[in-house]
């Protein structure tokens, strides 16, 4: 499968089993991690109890770290949270892809796990189920936005599988950021570059920082509202985007190296070195150093935005980073609101002007409803 290649389209003969069955089988569905965004996962199922898009998914496996909860006749997504917290059965990976499989039921129809979880070991099983047939639709960027060697390996695992990977919720929560970019390559343009926000949680703190109240309240708020990471400091780090921008820039066709990217950090030395549990406490730590960037920035009539860009170069070389800067007010990568992520695509066609996409770029509602589009463009 080429770098160019739609991640997200299942190769043909899955996507042939898919429709054979589609009228008759529903999807058996995984659903990993039942916080923020897969607790969303499972209010939108239930919204589809009784409709046509409900009937095409059976959720036969929930399960947060701690607890698995499993029902091969489908469990009702209502009562999934209940019978997670009633389960005295552990989580294993290990035994995902045996829930999900027809042994013994009548059918052969498509199977499928949803990451939503922010787990090393989950992305770490990505390519492992592909291989064996079946799709993996993701929010969580580790999979596709770490090593190159994993993502290749993700890949290799769909051909060989005959598997989809969904991965539109990872960049953008869901917006067709990806899937702009696969087109345009599909209809045979080069990506020249790429800008934006792609951070929502901090797009919403540039949004509301006005200097005044302490930046850390604000980073509890974000948190609190289900913006950020599970461990803010994956934003601020700036280790998020850096993850969205790898993704982006090897979905254009370009190899990026996670070390190729060049990253300006917002996390303070004594912040980056606490354990999770210590992180609430010593969040002012970022007070000072934000108002003193606020205020320069003031000063000159400018907006803070936390940019990533990425310039893939003629000759095969590219450069890539990720930090805040000072924009012009009227710039425009400095417009949008809430958790506006804005980006900016320049190719063949988009040369002088580029094509600008803007939407929402976090929270638990858009980021579910990106999932579920995957799950059902992947099962047909
Ligand atoms: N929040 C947002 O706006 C967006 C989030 N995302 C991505 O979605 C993912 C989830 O984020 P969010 O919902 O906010 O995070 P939460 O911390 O709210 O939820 C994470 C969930 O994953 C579970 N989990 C952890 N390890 C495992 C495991 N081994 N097996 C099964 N479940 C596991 C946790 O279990 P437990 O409860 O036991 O800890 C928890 O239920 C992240 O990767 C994030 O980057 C993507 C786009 C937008
Ligand atoms: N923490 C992330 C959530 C979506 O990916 C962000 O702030 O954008």
């Amino acid at each position: 499968m080429s770098a160019a290649a739609s991640a997200l389209s299942a190769p043909a003969s899955a996507a042939r089993i898919a429709a054979a069955n589609a009228s008759v089988l529903p999807a058996r569905v995984a659903l990993l991690g039942t916080g923020t965004v897969g607790g969303a996962v499972l209010a939108r199922l239930n919204a589809w109890h009784g409709t046509r898009l409900g009937e095409r998914l059976s959720l036969v496996h929930v399960a947060n770290s701690r607890r698995a909860a499993v029902d091969r006749a489908g469990l009702a997504p209502e009562r999934a949270a209940t019978a997670l917290t009633a389960s005295d059965r552990p989580s294993s990976l290990d035994d995902v892809a045996a829930a999900l499989s027809w042994d013994g039921l009548a059918g052969d129809g498509a199977r499928v796990v949803v990451d939503a979880t922010a787990s090393e070991a989950v992305a770490e099983r990505h390519a492992q189920w592909l291989a064996q047939g079946i799709h993996v639709v993701t929010a969580c960027k580790i999979g596709q936005g770490t090593s190159l060697a994993r993502w290749r390996a993700i890949r290799d695992a769909c051909a060989r599988g005959g598997s989809g990977y969904g991965d539109s919720a990872t960049v953008g929560a869901g917006l067709p950021l990806l899937r702009s970019l696969r087109e345009l390559q599909a209809g045979g343009d080069r990506i020249h570059a790429i800008a934006g926000v792609l951070s929502g949680s901090l797009a919403w703190l540039f949004n509301h920082y006005d200097g005044m109240r302490p930046f850390s309240a604000l980073v509890r708020q974000a948190r609190d509202a289900g913006y950020t990471e599970p461990d803010p400091r994956d934003d601020l780090s700036g280790e998020d985007v850096r993850r969205k921008l790898l993704i982006l820039a090897r979905a254009a066709g370009v190899a990026l190296d996670a070390g190729e990217v060049e990253v300006a950090s917002l996390v303070p030395p004594e912040l980056a070195i606490l354990s999770k549990d210590g992180v609430d406490a010593a969040l002012p730590a970022l007070d000072v150093p934000l108002r003193e960037r606020y205020a320069a920035a003031y000063k000159n009539g400018e907006k803070l935005r936390f940019i990533a860009r990425l310039d893939c170069g003629g000759d095969g070389r590219h450069t890539a980073r990720v930090g805040l800067e000072s924009l012009p007010g009227d710039h425009p990568l400095a417009g949008g609101a809430g958790t506006d992520n804005k980006v900016a695509i320049w190719s063949d066609r988009y040369r002088v002007q580029p094509l600008v996409i803007q939407g929402p770029g976090a929270g638990a509602e858009v980021t579910a409803a990106g999932l579920l589009d995957d799950v059902l463009r992947l099962v047909g």
